[in-house]
């Protein structure tokens, strides 16, 4: 484990201006690393963007034609990459003819033994450079980074972040309402520096002193466990496929209560909550969980999931029905939920519709694309459906893309979902509409058992006749070894429904 000071990070990130400058790089231009979380990542996000480049952060679990793609499309000048990425580096170097120097981002003595043109070594690079660089000034508006869409409906797209907008975001995390961070905390960042920013978090944690946990590629249960345990984390983000993976890891390992963790916050996003997660985090590992809403247009945050002073005191279950709600928009975000037409729906936590956001860290429009992503008075289209409530929480229902549309009436496939996760025999779940002769789509519920144990479709059925209601019961149930995710931990629901073009849907 290599443990360095925000000062540290500051001294070698000037040094890396400096080699950068030395090597041509101009304000502007686009800079792209394939890296997990790790001290040099963090580095490079603040040299880059100190100098008024633009750190373009890849996903190195897309297909190589797409980072091949998106390499070429936001004509990166130079490429950072991990040791673990050197073979596709490799790979893809003689079709990334606008890239002028490959780095790997090591030391010499583990320089990899690659065929790349203008391969270059981090340490190397740095090892002369002076600790002073003069951080130039440049327009707020100007960008700072960049990030591609996760790809989960269609072909990613690239969205800028200005100064500005991560100025804002990060300041929104820090207050108590946001993740109330501060120099106490310790915080585990599950959730990839390599995809919008890591939610603002590096950025955010400089600004409080916030000590940050970078776990590298480590993803599984144990050494999850293991970080939390040895860096005394306080404060744990990822994604819900994450925390399935700690929690039975704690399970199997006999770890319960988790008393061995000063855990005491968990945000959990990118996908929803379910409702057994948050409430094992609460009873188990008493955790405070944090769900939080965004997207990659939105730097990424839009909501979150705090009480209100109502809240205080109330008991498991009403706590529980709250946290299942994605939460209450950050300071500088405003939302409505919108009909067919355009009409703004009531705020009563039953009507659904599109949900509709606004603010100063909302994109304007894709690179290098001309066309506004926003209407005529600014609002940005999430194609995410929910409702809002008297207080303001936003609930997601669905994407829009996978709403079940069931004889005229939307089915909540999230809802479904939490609700089948909630049995003791089920890992995961996703539900997908399977089309259907007389009611147009019927649910399909897709199951992961946990190891070693065992239900029917008819008991999980039972199951969920008692939690949602009868005409929203799947029509039937699959049980699978695993769903299919994105990198960014998103159940890819395009390829289910691929995998189950030609399931015909079976009671029993
Ligand atoms: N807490 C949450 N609960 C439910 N859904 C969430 C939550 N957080 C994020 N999401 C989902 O993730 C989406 C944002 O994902 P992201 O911006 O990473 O890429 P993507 O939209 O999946 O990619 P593409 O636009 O290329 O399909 C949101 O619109 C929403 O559907």
């Amino acid at each position: 484990m290599h443990h360095c000071t925000y000062a540290d990070i500051g001294r070698r990130a000037k040094q890396m201006a400096n080699a950068l400058s030395r090597l041509g790089i101009e304000p502007g231009d686009r800079i792209g690393t394939l890296a997990w979380n790790g001290y040099r990542h963090l580095e490079l996000y603040f040299a880059v963007s100190g100098m008024g480049a633009v750190l373009h952060t890849i996903n190195p679990r897309l297909f190589p034609e797409q980072i091949e793609f998106i390499v070429s499309h936001a004509e990166d000048r130079v490429l950072f990459f991990d040791l673990s990425f050197a073979a596709l580096v490799e790979q893809l170097a003689p079709h990334l003819t606008g890239v002028q120097a490959f780095v790997a981002m090591t030391e010499r003595s583990h320089m990899p033994d690659i065929r790349v043109p203008n391969l270059l070594c981090f340490e190397e690079l740095i090892s002369d450079e002076s600790e002073e660089f003069a951080w130039p000034s440049f327009d707020e508006r100007q960008a700072s980074s960049m990030c591609y869409t996760s790809g989960t409906t269609g072909n990613p797209k690239g969205v800028l972040y200005s100064h500005r907008s991560s100025l804002l975001h990060s300041l929104a995390l820090c207050t108590r309402e946001g993740f109330g961070l501060s120099s106490l905390d310790s915080a585990l960042l599950v959730v990839p520096m390599f995809h919008v920013n890591a939610w603002g978090m590096p950025y955010a944690c400089a600004m409080t002193g916030t000590k940050l946990v970078l776990p590298g590629p480590a993803l599984d249960g144990a050494s999850i466990y293991e970080l939390m345990r040895s860096e005394r984390v306080t404060l744990a983000l990822g994604v819900p496929t994450v925390w399935m993976m700690l929690q039975q890891h704690v399970e199997s390992q006999g770890l319960l209560p988790a008393s061995e963790l000063c855990l005491e916050r968990v945000v959990i996003g990118g996908a929803a909550a379910p409702r057994s997660q948050v409430e094992r985090f609460e009873r188990d590992f008493d955790t405070r969980v944090m769900h939080a809403w965004g997207m990659t247009e939105m730097s990424p945050l839009g909501t979150l999931c705090a009480p209100l002073p109502k809240h205080v005191g109330a008991d498991l279950e009403a706590r529980l029905d709250l946290q299942a709600k994605q939460g209450r928009a950050l300071f500088g975000v405003t939302m409505k939920v919108v009909d067919e037409d355009g009409a703004e729906l009531l705020r009563d936590g039953r009507s659904a519709g599109r949900l509709l956001v606004k603010g100063p860290w909302i994109a304007s429009h894709y690179y290098r694309q001309t066309e506004t992503i926003l209407d005529e008075e600014g609002w940005f289209d999430t194609g995410d459906v929910a409702t809002i409530d008297a207080d303001g929480y936003m609930q997601i229902t669905d994407r829009a893309k996978d709403v079940i549309k069931s004889g005229g009436e939307w089915i909540s496939s999230i809802d479904l979902e939490n609700a089948a996760m909630g049995h003791p025999a089920v890992a995961e779940a996703a539900v997908i509409g399977i089309p259907h002769e007389k009611w147009q789509e019927r649910p399909l519920l897709v199951v992961v058992l946990k190891s070693g144990k065992s239900a029917s479709k008819a008991q999980l059925r039972d199951f969920l006749a008692e939690r949602v209601a009868k005409w929203w019961l799947p029509d039937d149930v699959a049980f699978v070894d695993a769903l299919p995710h994105t990198a960014t931990g998103k159940l890819q629901k395009m390829k289910l429904r691929e995998q189950f073009r030609d399931h015909v849907l079976q009671a029993d």
